[in-house]
């Protein structure tokens, strides 16, 4: 089988241009296939709040009305996408910006309301990406760089959180490739102390994970990051690593950096 690095970067890596090119400069350096997939939550609520619509998070999710959803196309499928492209093509990756609707790669299904009414939030379920479909596009050189919006086969475009996209992609390509996936942000990994990075836990399993949580160690938006990391690992992804955007570049020489999960 041959490998393939699926690479997640956070809002926070996005927002900071410097940090932003060392990372696509690192990530066009990475040999083998790969693909990417970015968020940039934060730079959607201030696009947001900037056109005098609120920024609505419930759970870490974005409520995601009409208004909401037409913005979050512009930020995530225009501006962050397109940039992203054009500066890895700068770099020398041959890049394709996607959504989920494009090539109807990842299809979701509108979250039904229970208590919470989300809107137009999608989720993944099984068999709702085609890895075959995916894999022409890296056979024929080109690495997709995904956004954090898929469709519902019906015409729907629907805001889908980025850290659940990568995870259901690198589930699905690992029937293919032998998969690693990878959540960039901009800490060292995941830490004792989030002021501390010197503080790096190197290993997590799910009684350690367990442990952490209940120890309020790891709260807020690593809760689903590392829910959806231990759902890759159970369903067939090799590896999974979370840890600095700057540290990319380490996996280049066969090493690991940041916080390891393992079964
Ligand atoms: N133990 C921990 N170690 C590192 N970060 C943590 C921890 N617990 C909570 N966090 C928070 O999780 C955030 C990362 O989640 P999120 O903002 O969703 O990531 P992303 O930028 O990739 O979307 C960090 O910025 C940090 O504030
Ligand atoms: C449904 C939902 O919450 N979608 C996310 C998608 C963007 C994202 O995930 O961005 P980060 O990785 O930068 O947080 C949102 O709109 O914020």
């Amino acid at each position: 089988m041959q490998k393939l690095h699926v690479i997640k970067i956070g809002g926070n890596v996005i927002d900071n241009s410097e940090n932003l090119h060392r990372f696509l400069k690192d990530f066009t350096a990475l040999e083998g296939y790969k693909i990417l997939i970015h968020g940039g939550g934060k730079v959607a609520t201030l696009v947001s709040e900037s056109m005098g619509v609120e920024a609505h998070m419930v759970d870490g999710r974005r409520i995601t009305d009409i208004d909401t959803l037409r913005i979050v196309t512009m930020v995530y499928a225009g501006l962050i996408n397109k940039n992203v492209v054009a500066q890895l093509q700068h770099y020398g990756t041959n890049a394709i910006g996607l959504t989920g609707a494009d090539g109807d790669f990842i299809r979701a299904k509108k979250r039904p309301v229970k208590t919470i009414d989300y809107g137009f939030v999608g989720d993944i379920s099984d068999n709702s990406i085609n890895p075959e479909n995916i894999s022409k596009l890296l056979e024929a050189g080109f690495t997709p760089v995904f956004c954090a919006l898929t469709h519902d086969g019906e015409g729907q475009l629907l805001n889908t959180n980025a850290d659940t996209i990568a995870s259901a992609l690198a589930v699905a390509l690992s029937k293919l490739y032998e998969t690693t996936l990878v959540y960039c942000f901009e800490k060292k990994g995941v830490l004792h102390d989030i002021n501390d990075d010197d503080s790096l836990i190197r290993d997590i399993n799910p009684e350690r994970y367990d442990q952490l949580k209940a120890d309020k160690i790891i709260h807020s938006g690593m809760l689903p990051k590392m829910d959806n990391a231990f759902t890759a690992i159970a369903c067939g992804v090799r590896a999974v690593i979370i840890g600095h955007s700057d540290d990319l570049g380490q996996l280049k020489g066969g090493h690991s950096f940041g916080t390891r999960l393992s079964n």
